[in-house]
């Protein structure tokens, strides 16, 4: 697998096959942070083609531009804004925006997050601080500024966490399970605290998806992912988005405080080592 052949193809997004109905989303906006990475971009396209507003934001206005571009080339409709959710003035900026622009999103997706790999032993209080800052705060400030518009304005709305597998087998990136278990834990109090507000609040968790992010590994350990869980396979973006779109959508609505797993059982089984697996496991 090359660095290359993990960006994801615009038009491979535009006619991926969907289990879901053409309209299903429309009249509803979604706002998908990360929405120019792998998964992000390709539950853009998704809920797009389902007929949601979408607005994608992130970091790299580039990528941004770049993935509006495609989306809009296909007729979807697309828009995008810069945030760092790892500053609270960029957060607040941000929801600063789509009030201007009279525009409350009805779903938030927050696809924004990474980390690196790295021993636990060596982390740097700094890199510790960022993965941290990134993953759970980053997170719960987009959280709540959604579910203060929905409280403001009296509107029911949907959260769906990418997070990731915490509960075993994902290693050298301590800093982002101990980040993503305060999320899980987080939305499962939360879907009670903001039940009276019509607030659901739901997390996906993805096993070994194919993506961008993955540069972030080396190739010998990325060449390990594909069997780390039970169905021996690495996972793609699509079926996150797919994920995305119930957890999101009218199928849901009976939903709250749930994290589905979309990992070919790797919560259950298999290992994903991100940095070298230890001689001491071999056996
Ligand atoms: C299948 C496997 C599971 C896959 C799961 C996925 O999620 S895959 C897809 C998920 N996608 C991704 O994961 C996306 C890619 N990930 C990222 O963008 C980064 O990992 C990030 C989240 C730290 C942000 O990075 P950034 O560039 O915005 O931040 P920055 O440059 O400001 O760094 C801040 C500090 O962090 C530290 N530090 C950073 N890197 C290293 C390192 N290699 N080594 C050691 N330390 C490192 C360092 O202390 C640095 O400060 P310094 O010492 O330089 O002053
Ligand atoms: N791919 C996988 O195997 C797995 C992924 N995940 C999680 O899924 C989510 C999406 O990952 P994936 O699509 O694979 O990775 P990508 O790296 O492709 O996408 C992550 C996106 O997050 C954005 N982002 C990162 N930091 C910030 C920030 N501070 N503020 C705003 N945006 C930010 C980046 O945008 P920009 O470049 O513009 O900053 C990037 O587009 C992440 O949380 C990831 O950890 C979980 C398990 C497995």
């Amino acid at each position: 697998m090359t660095d290359d052949s993990l960006d994801l193809d615009d038009s491979a997004l535009a006619e991926h096959p969907t289990v879901y109905a053409v309209g299903s989303f429309s009249g509803h906006t979604a706002l998908i942070s990360g929405g120019a990475g792998g998964i992000g971009r390709a539950s853009a396209w998704l809920l797009g083609r389902l007929g949601a507003r979408v607005i994608l934001a992130g970091r790299d206005p580039g990528k941004l531009d770049a993935a509006v571009a495609a989306m809009r080339g296909r007729g979807l409709d697309a828009t995008s804004h810069t945030v760092d959710i790892r500053e609270p003035d960029s957060v607040s900026a941000l929801f600063e925006r789509l009030d201007q622009e009279r525009t409350t999103p009805d779903l938030l997706v927050n696809s924004a997050g990474g980390q690196f790999p790295q021993p636990a032993i060596d982390f740097s209080e700094k890199g510790w601080n960022t993965v941290v800052n990134t993953n759970l705060n980053g997170t719960w400030r987009m959280m709540q500024a959604a579910a203060r518009r929905w409280r403001d304005q009296s509107k029911p709305g949907a959260i769906v966490n990418i997070v990731v597998v915490t509960q075993q087998g994902l290693y050298g990136v301590a800093h982002t399970v101990a980040a993503r278990a305060g999320v899980i834990a987080l939305s499962e109090n939360l879907a009670v605290e903001w039940a009276p507000l019509k607030i659901r609040v739901n997390c996906i968790a993805p096993g070994a998806i194919e993506t961008p992010g993955w540069r972030v590994y080396k190739p010998e350990q990325r060449e390990t992912y594909a069997r780390s869980n039970p169905m021996m396979r690495a996972g793609q973006a699509w079926e996150i988005a797919e994920a995305c779109a119930y957890l999101g959508g009218a199928a849901a609505d009976f939903v709250t405080g749930e994290t589905l797993h979309v990992a070919g059982g790797s919560q259950l089984w298999g290992e994903t080592w991100t940095i070298p697996r230890p001689g001491y496991f071999k056996s």
